[in-house]
């Protein structure tokens, strides 16, 4: 417990009441409570969250159409679901998966950093930090149902999670392409592949800006299983269920003893870490490379 409390990531509050201010300035209700266990179920604009069938897992479902970029708002209303699931002790796992047909998440939103100012790509850049500080040091089981594209951002988001199932499909790829937009993949996505598929693999694949088809991303370790599509969500279940088999204090404890160091790097330099990402971003060739690649985006459909 004491663990818990000192892990706690800083700021937090912070984020989420900016959250909540700048969900009520749109004018907008922030959460709306459904269902008979309306306690229980809630929603934002972005994000679903439903209970499992054992009511102690949370099924999470992303829903930013059309592919689950991470804007700015998405970040803060997935945070604002997350730290709701934390704090209700009735649940002890969580399920992430896409409401998108065939993409888990685009990764990053594009256009949250590019053609933007230094104070917006500052505040983009902290809530990023804070998904992946919440997510990494969660507390709760988490199981990535990654049932579509997973590039980037989206590749991180899922490696944050204890267990990662993929469903076999074409448009089922997954990997940290950065290098591919010409950007660079900053050091806490790179710490968090290495501790999940080792240090040469995560070489290769970062150079590369390698996209793993299913096949391959569970020969490299990237995922943990590949199943069809319409199983993704069942098995992603069964696999929670094992995992809570497992004593709460014991597996959290572990869980820490495992990511805390790595967590650390990133809370000891977060805002050495913004002004980098704020100066590389707004680089004229950086840009340059973000708007070919969002041209690109846009060409492959005509
Ligand atoms: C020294 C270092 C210091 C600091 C570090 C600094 C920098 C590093 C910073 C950040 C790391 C970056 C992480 C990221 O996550 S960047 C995002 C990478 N994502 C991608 O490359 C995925 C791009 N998208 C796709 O490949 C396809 O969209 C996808 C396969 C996901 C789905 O294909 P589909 O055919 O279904 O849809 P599309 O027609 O392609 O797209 C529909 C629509 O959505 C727009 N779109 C797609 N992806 C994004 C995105 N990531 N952000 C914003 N918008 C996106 C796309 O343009 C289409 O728009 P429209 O034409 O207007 O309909």
């Amino acid at each position: 417990m004491a663990l818990a409390v000192r892990m706690r990531v800083p700021c937090r509050a912070l984020l989420c009441a900016g959250a909540q201010l700048r969900g009520a300035a749109l004018g907008r209700p922030e959460w709306a409570a459904g269902g008979g266990d309306g306690a229980r179920r809630f929603a934002s604009l972005r994000v679903l969250v439903e209970p499992g069938a054992e009511g102690r897992v949370a099924v999470m479902k992303l829903k930013n159409p059309p592919v689950n970029s991470l804007s700015l708002d998405f970040l803060t209303e997935f945070l604002i679901s997350l730290e709701k699931l934390e704090n209700d002790k009735a649940f002890r796992g969580v399920v992430i998966t896409s409401d998108c047909p065939n993409v888990f998440s685009a990764g990053l939103d594009l256009r949250e950093m590019y053609g933007r100012n230094p104070g917006h790509y500052a505040e983009y850049w902290k809530a990023v930090q804070e998904l992946w500080l919440r997510l990494y040091l969660s507390n709760l089981v988490l199981v990535a149902a990654i049932n579509g594209s997973c590039p980037a951002g989206g590749c991180l988001m899922a490696l944050t999670s204890d267990v990662r199932i993929l469903s076999d499909s074409p448009k089922s790829v997954i990997g940290l392409n950065e290098t591919l937009l010409g950007i660079v993949a900053p050091f806490w996505f790179k710490d968090t592949l290495v501790n999940t598929i080792g240090h040469r693999a995560s070489e290769r694949a970062l150079q590369l800006g390698l996209l793993f088809p299913p096949a391959e991303a569970l020969q490299v370790g990237l995922v943990d299983h590949v199943v069809p599509e319409d199983q993704v969500q069942s098995m992603a279940l069964s696999v929670m269920a094992h995992w809570l088999a497992i004593p709460d204090h014991a597996r959290q404890l572990t869980k820490a003893m495992m990511r805390k160091a790595t967590a650390d790097r990133l809370i000891k330099q977060r805002e050495a870490d913004i002004q980098n990402f704020v100066s590389f971003i707004s680089r004229d060739s950086i840009q340059k490379s973000l708007q070919i690649y969002l041209e690109k985006l846009k060409q492959k459909k005509g």
